[in-house]
């Protein structure tokens, strides 16, 4: 399929006011979609069903479902070579925004003070005209420029229209094989990954990577920890470790979510509480920002190795089930000719309130940079 057919036929859809949603994941060229057949608002039950799922921040709202079933699944080998430089943006400062996101940060700040929680991650929603702006160019833009993010668009007609580039995956299940990523703290790109980390930042970090570790004990075995790395993301820089391990024969998907999702990267520690102070205190309704999303059960077909092969079993390819969830960071929702743009930080006790403006300042940037 060319180009022009594959992003002909998003816009055919979207025209139509039918269901899609086209993604790259991390550093590949492949660009798939899910092409739904009607405009019926599907749900994951119990996360046995196979197709792409797209769920909110709120764990007790719905999960909704893309049904392989009920989708033609298109692809495209996408040409990065003609990147175009994307021009460089002035930081904005929105003195009204930053006055209330300032006073939100000190509120987070004294609740952890007054040992309620931990950490909490605090957000808000920028908004920014687009007048007429196409969403499948902006799409094109976001994988032009973020080829190591997971990338995608996504539109329900009775629901909205997504985009983003997340840096963070929540968890890649094979099998009953997984891991998962803790990604938090944040500083600025300025040219190297050979950074040094402040203090807040490493203990920012370390509580998702305990949380992750502590709430999968119950559901698996074998669990490894890598060491705790600098990654890049646009124009910023984050601190990742990666857990891994496997599902105990009884633990199922729907454990393993339950017992992660909101992580501390996006929540806050402990979980509950802080997610209490998010819903009474952050005065917006995240939706699906800090939610997550990706394939459910696909299929992948995989030919033995090599070395394993023999007379008998050539022909042999093992079909194992594949999850690939990404957490929905980096992202902006399209809604009456206007981009809101969601960012947040995780605040602990040691935070500065200017600087953790600047960081959601900083993280804008990601979207606010394919808009143009
Ligand atoms: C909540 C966001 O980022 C999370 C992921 C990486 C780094 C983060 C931080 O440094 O605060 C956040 O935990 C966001 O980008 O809106």
């Amino acid at each position: 399929m060319t180009d022009n057919q594959f992003f002909g036929n998003l816009q055919d859809h979207f025209d139509k006011s039918l269901p899609f949603v086209a993604y790259r994941k991390p550093n590949l060229n492949e660009v798939n979609a899910f092409l739904q057949s009607d405009n019926r608002v599907y749900k994951t039950i119990n996360f046995q069903e196979k197709g792409f799922i797209f769920s909110p921040f709120n764990n007790l709202d719905d999960t909704i479902l893309i049904p392989l079933e009920k989708s033609e699944k298109i692809n495209l080998l996408f040409n990065f070579s003609n990147i175009e430089k994307l021009s460089d943006l002035v930081k904005n400062e929105d003195s009204l925004q930053k006055q209330q996101h300032i006073i939100l940060i000190k509120q987070g700040i004294e609740a952890i003070k007054q040992k309620a929680f931990k950490k909490v991650v605090l957000s808000r929603k920028e908004i920014i005209d687009i007048e007429n702006r196409n969403t499948i160019d902006v799409f094109k833009n976001l994988l032009k420029t973020y080829k190591s993010a997971f990338v995608y668009c996504w539109y329900h007609p009775r629901i909205g229209l997504w985009l983003g580039a997340t840096p963070e995956t929540l968890i890649k299940i094979e099998g009953k094989r997984f891991s998962i990523m803790a990604l938090a703290g944040t500083q600025e790109f300025k040219g190297s990954l050979d950074v040094t980390w402040r203090q807040k930042e490493v203990h920012e970090q370390k509580v998702v990577t305990d949380f992750i570790v502590e709430n999968l004990k119950p559901l698996v075995e074998n669990s490894n920890i890598s060491e705790t790395v600098t990654v890049k993301a646009g124009n910023l820089l984050h601190l990742k470790t990666i857990v891994t391990a496997k599902l105990k024969r009884n633990s199922t998907l729907t454990d393993l979510i339950s017992a992660l999702h909101p992580t501390p990267a996006v929540c806050g520690y402990p979980k509950n509480k802080a997610k209490q102070f998010i819903l009474e205190n952050e005065n917006y309704n995240r939706e699906f920002y800090t939610g997550f999303l990706g394939e459910l059960n696909l299929e992948n077909n995989r030919s033995p190795r090599a070395s394993k092969r023999n007379i008998e079993n050539r022909a042999y390819t093992v079909i194992k089930k594949s999850t690939q969830l990404y957490v929905n960071l980096r992202c902006m929702q399209i809604k009456d000719k206007q981009a809101l743009i969601y960012i947040g930080g995780g605040i602990t006790e040691t935070s500065n309130p200017e600087k953790e403006w600047e960081e959601t300042v900083s993280k804008s940037l990601v979207i606010k940079s394919v808009l143009n």
